[in-house]
């Protein structure tokens, strides 16, 4: 016979790309919950959720599908996580499980903590994958295929809930792991969002060039800056909000970064053959070890 879901109704808040991937997973698997629904505050966005068949029930309700959930996953911008929250948790039922997919944890985890009602959990959970687009159309069932997820929950979490979250993403075919929220901003400022603000600026560089240059560097792009263009294509709503939202520990990370680039610069500017080598085999030997753990 087979194993019941992990849960009988999840509400997925925001079915745009991780949401609407979460969805299409729970659809070919069957296994995460035996009813879905999409909420989301754009009609227009649950009409294509409708269209495309990936949950039971539509709704702009957010209030309502709280009230019916055993799980309920928000999958909205980081700045909205708080104030959507703040809105549901009041009608979430006692054993639910209160979860979201943010990018930068910064205080949501005690912020959220104080606002729990008796027997709802909160664990939060980030997989670390993605694609520049956004939408439901954008999402698919093996996004979170062989990638991490890094699970947050705060102190004193019920250990049920977290080990029911965890099961969750590991079949969504995720790896998964527990980690604090400071240092998971920490390790997000390095692997993500700076990489994406250095996209963001090489572009814009690109874009001030005078008519003639920019028209050439556009045409001629080969793949270097084209895999630049390909991060920089992300969700200014999505990114706006990371950056604010993690802007201490980024702010650090770009200063170390500075501080390397000033290296490398110097090394050109000096001759400094050994120096520049060094720093581009570091380079190789990171790109070796992500091509090693099957993360690139
Ligand atoms: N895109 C990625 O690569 C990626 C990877 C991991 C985590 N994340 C995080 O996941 C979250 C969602 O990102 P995405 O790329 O799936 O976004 P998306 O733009 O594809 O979808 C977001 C959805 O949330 C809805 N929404 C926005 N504000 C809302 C509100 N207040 N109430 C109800 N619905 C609301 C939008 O209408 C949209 O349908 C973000 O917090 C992001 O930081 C993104
Ligand atoms: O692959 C991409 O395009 C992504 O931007 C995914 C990415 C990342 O930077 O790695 C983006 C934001 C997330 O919070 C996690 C994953």
């Amino acid at each position: 016979m087979a194993e019941a879901p992990l849960f009988d109704t999840l509400t997925i808040v925001g079915p745009g790309l991780i949401g609407s991937s979460i969805l299409r997973r729970a659809r070919q698997t069957g296994t995460l919950a035996r009813h879905l629904i999409a909420a989301d505050c754009s009609p227009d966005v649950l009409k294509r959720v409708a269209e495309l068949d990936i949950a039971d029930e539509v709704t702009t309700s957010l209030t309502e599908a709280a009230a019916k959930s055993d799980a309920v996953i928000l999958c909205i911008p980081t700045g909205a996580i708080r104030p959507v929250a703040t809105e549901i948790l009041p009608f979430m039922k006692p054993g639910s499980i209160l979860s979201d997919v943010a990018s930068v944890r910064s205080t949501l985890g005690p912020d959220i903590s104080a606002l729990l009602p008796n027997g709802v959990s909160y664990v939060p959970a980030h997989p670390m994958a993605g694609t520049e687009y956004s939408g439901p159309d954008a999402g698919f069932a093996t996004l979170f295929e062989d990638r991490w997820t890094l699970l947050v929950p705060p102190e004193g979490t019920a250990p049920e809930a977290v080990s029911l979250m965890e099961q969750f993403w590991q079949q969504c075919g995720a790896r998964t792991r527990q980690i604090t929220d400071q240092y998971h901003d920490q390790v997000c400022a390095m692997v993500s969002h700076l990489p994406h603000l250095l996209a963001f600026t090489i572009c814009d560089t690109a874009d001030r060039l005078s008519a003639d240059l920019r028209g050439d560097v556009l045409e001629y792009a080969a793949s270097g800056f084209r895999d630049f263009t390909r991060i920089a294509a992300s969700d200014p709503t999505m990114w706006r909000d990371i950056f604010l939202t993690n802007k201490d520990v980024l702010l650090t990370t770009f200063e170390r970064f500075e501080k390397e680039a000033h290296l490398m610069v110097e090394a050109i500017r000096n001759g400094d053959s050994e120096a520049i080598t060094e720093r581009i085999q570091r380079g190789r030997r990171i790109r070796q070890s992500l091509l090693d753990n099957r993360q690139a």
